[in-house]
């Protein structure tokens, strides 16, 4: 272990997190009432240009105006190559109210990106005296992104959150594909004549994972875009959930069950974590630092590996 012991991230719940644009205030309501732990109203892509400004003024009343219960509340505001991240920013941080918790800044390049955010925000936050800090997540969605995530997981005690933004990433990336996540009908492997289909973002999602963990943040997957399909959708967010990932966007209400389904710890999970724990309770009273369980090596590694599970449930309340 180095000498800096890694730290953990925000004890909050991010296993779904479901996106509605802004131009659609009908839906707010009901992203509300939905069972998602983070509710991301949009500014940015799925907004047209030309209802930004309506857009703005739906999300800044909707904050005050809607019972938005115990979830995360965030607004993704668009991004620093256009004109209008900054207004984003200034009224919202002017005129919305405290329950806002955070702002999702889209297609971080480096951390100087995030840095202007951060000043933008400090220095309305000082003008009007706001006394609840926002706290940023950021989306990966561009070869510069994934170049410098490390430093973009590091560059301001705002970030808490980092996702993989499969559509853009893949545009940025110059992918053969129109797909938004999932697997892609191109990338296979032949062995003995047999198909095999690897997880083409398998790699970006490692790097955020990574990223996030050291700088004590949460590393989300983004969308799946074919909500129709279930079984895609449930199979990324088994994957994600296996390299570290603690939760998945929702674009659709179809999804949040399913993300929160693979997010949360199975109760056969959970009890097996907490026999690990107990059995390795044993073994240090005994003078052990490694045990068997159920055939297995268990050992030091293994209690922080239960403990993932336990602190998970416990978030979750089981
Ligand atoms: C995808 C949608 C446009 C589909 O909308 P719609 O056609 O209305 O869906 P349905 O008729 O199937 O809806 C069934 C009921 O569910 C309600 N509904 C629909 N969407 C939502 C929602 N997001 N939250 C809550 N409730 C929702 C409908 O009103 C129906 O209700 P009822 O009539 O009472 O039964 C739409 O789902 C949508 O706009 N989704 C979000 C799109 C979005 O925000 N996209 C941005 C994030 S993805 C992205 O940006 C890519 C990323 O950056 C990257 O680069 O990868
Ligand atoms: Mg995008």
């Amino acid at each position: 272990m180095s000498f800096r012991t890694q730290p953990l991230p925000p004890a909050r719940l991010n296993r779904c997190q479901l996106f509605g644009p802004g131009s659609r205030e009908s839906l707010f309501q009901k992203m509300a009432k939905s069972a998602a732990d983070v509710i991301n109203l949009d500014l940015e892509d799925s907004v047209a240009p030309d209802d930004k400004d309506r857009a703005r003024k739906n999300i800044i009343q909707a904050i005050g105006d809607i019972d938005w219960g115990d979830k995360t509340l965030s607004v993704r505001i668009n991004g620093l190559d256009t004109p209008f991240w900054y207004r984003d920013v200034v009224d919202l941080l002017e005129q919305a109210g405290e329950r806002l918790d955070q702002i999702m800044i889209p297609k971080a390049g480096n951390a100087s990106d995030i840095y202007a955010v951060d000043a933008l925000v400090t220095a309305v936050e000082r003008a009007k005296g706001r006394t609840k800090r926002i706290a940023f997540e950021v989306i990966i969605e561009s070869a510069a992104g994934i170049c410098h995530v490390e430093e973009i997981a590091a560059s301001s005690p705002r970030m808490q959150a980092i996702s993989l933004g499969a559509a853009d990433f893949a545009a940025s990336m110059g992918m053969a594909t129109t797909g938004i996540g999932g697997t892609q009908e191109n990338y296979y492997m032949i062995r003995e004549g047999q198909k095999y289909w690897p997880d083409p973002w398998h790699w970006a999602q490692t790097a955020i994972v990574a990223a996030c963990r050291t700088h004590g943040l949460l590393p989300v997957d983004g969308p799946f875009g074919d909500f129709s399909d279930a079984d895609g959708f449930v199979a990324q967010a088994r994957r994600s959930a296996t390299l570290g990932m603690v939760g998945k966007w929702a674009i659709h209400p179809s999804q949040v069950a399913l993300a929160n389904e693979v997010f949360s710890p199975s109760d056969a999970a959970v009890t097996e974590a907490r026999e690990i724990l107990a059995a390795m309770e044993k073994a240090k009273a005994e003078g052990a630092g490694a045990t068997v369980y159920k055939g297995r090596l268990v050992d030091i590694a293994s209690i922080k590996q239960a403990e993932v599970i336990v602190r998970q449930a416990e978030l979750i309340g089981g």
